[in-house]
């Protein structure tokens, strides 16, 4: 069963980063980058967290970031040859699976993305949604938004204390697609979060592919925000990228909320898409952009279920810019097409699930 996520109480990760926060001194994963002398193995990736600290205070974080950039570089390469409809030889598409697997296959790319993150973020992409979810008042019905709004009053007791009426509010309700280890929103207590993986790492996160995770039936199990973070660049094929922006508004209350973050590039170094594209995209998948932000590596989006739905309209590859040294991200939207699977050997037999929805 989903299950709401609250570690309060548990020692949360990189404490002793937050520690030296705390302390005035900068945590490790801000500190001065090592040079590396080697270059990705793979031209066209758009992800990857950058070469982080050679030295962490954290012991649980690899002090070898170059090589998980890479390893992430690597992985994304072969998963985007393998969805690539010109991939047709039979031998071709072995040898593609067989060197994923000799990386390590999905999971120890999912290793290497949860350390990588702090590197890659700078904290996790749950901080900036939080912080529009708080100044929204987002999933506060209007009832409790009023008492939000209106100044609470204490009653004073005859001894002078103060006691202060208790507002009842119900929990945010967010789907977290990708969640790996469902540990984004554990930090707070008014959300309950529904934690997704095609390969959890954590027993309560729930083991399914997006597209195959049952919509609620029910209005009131209707979620207030689906967060798709770093999860549609990580889509290998093309088309299902779409049908994620599409997809995601069965999960949703009338006027809910989608979560985008993707690597700033995606956007700002694609040959195939940029902010105006992604707006008109956003748009014709019937979503209006509430608010947006792009930090050094990552770019956040805010979106809303639009009072008119999607259009229905076909997004093809177009070319918005030219020039060298770009990336080929695209997100392709073809309504009504089937979701696009493949299937993929597995290196332990946890990963097949995964492995199969990842590929085509
Ligand atoms: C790069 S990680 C992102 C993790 C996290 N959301 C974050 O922002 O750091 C991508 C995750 O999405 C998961 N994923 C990709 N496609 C998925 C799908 N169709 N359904 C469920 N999970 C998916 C992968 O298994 C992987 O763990």
């Amino acid at each position: 069963m989903p299950h709401t996520n609250n570690l309060n109480g548990k020692s949360r990760p990189f404490s002793a980063d937050r520690k030296a926060k705390r302390a005035g001194r900068k945590p490790a994963f801000l500190a001065k980058k090592p040079k590396s002398s080697k270059t990705p193995s793979a031209k066209d990736a758009v992800v990857g967290p950058a070469p982080a600290a050679a030295a962490s205070s954290d012991p649980s974080i690899p002090r070898d970031r170059t090589k998980q950039t890479e390893l992430i570089r690597a992985f994304h390469a072969i998963e985007k040859q393998l969805a690539s409809p010109a991939l047709t030889d039979p031998a071709e598409r072995k040898k593609l699976e067989d060197e994923r697997e000799r990386l390590g296959g999905l999971a120890e790319y999912q290793r290497a993305s949860v350390h990588g993150g702090d590197a890659q973020r700078g904290g996790e992409s749950s901080k900036w949604l939080v912080k529009q979810i708080k100044e929204l008042k987002i999933g506060v019905d209007s009832k409790d938004k009023d008492k939000a709004n209106h100044k609470v009053e204490p009653t004073i007791l005859e001894d002078g204390t103060k006691v202060w009426p208790k507002v009842e509010r119900k929990k945010l309700r967010l789907l977290d697609i990708g969640a790996i280890a469902g540990t984004a929103y554990a930090g707070y207590p008014w959300i309950s979060a529904t934690s997704i993986d095609l390969n959890p790492q954590a027993p309560h996160v729930v083991k399914s592919n997006f597209f195959d995770f049952a919509p609620p039936q029910k209005d009131e199990d209707k979620y207030d925000v689906v967060a798709l973070s770093l999860v549609v660049n990580f889509e290998g094929s093309l088309v299902n990228r779409g049908h994620m922006l599409l997809h995601a508004h069965q999960y949703l209350t009338p006027r809910g909320y989608l979560y985008l973050v993707l690597p700033l590039p995606c956007l700002t170094n694609s040959r195939y898409l940029s902010h105006e594209r992604l707006t008109s995209i956003l748009a014709s998948t019937g979503w209006d952009v509430v608010r947006k932000h792009d930090s050094a590596r990552l770019t956040y989006w805010l979106v809303r279920r639009s009072e008119d739905g999607p259009d229905g309209k076909e997004w093809k590859r177009e070319q918005v810019r030219k020039g060298a040294g770009r990336n080929n991200f695209v997100i392709v939207v073809k309504p009504g097409a089937p979701i696009e699977r493949g299937v993929a050997p597995s290196r332990d037999g946890t990963e097949t699930e995964a492995a199969t929805a990842d590929e085509e």
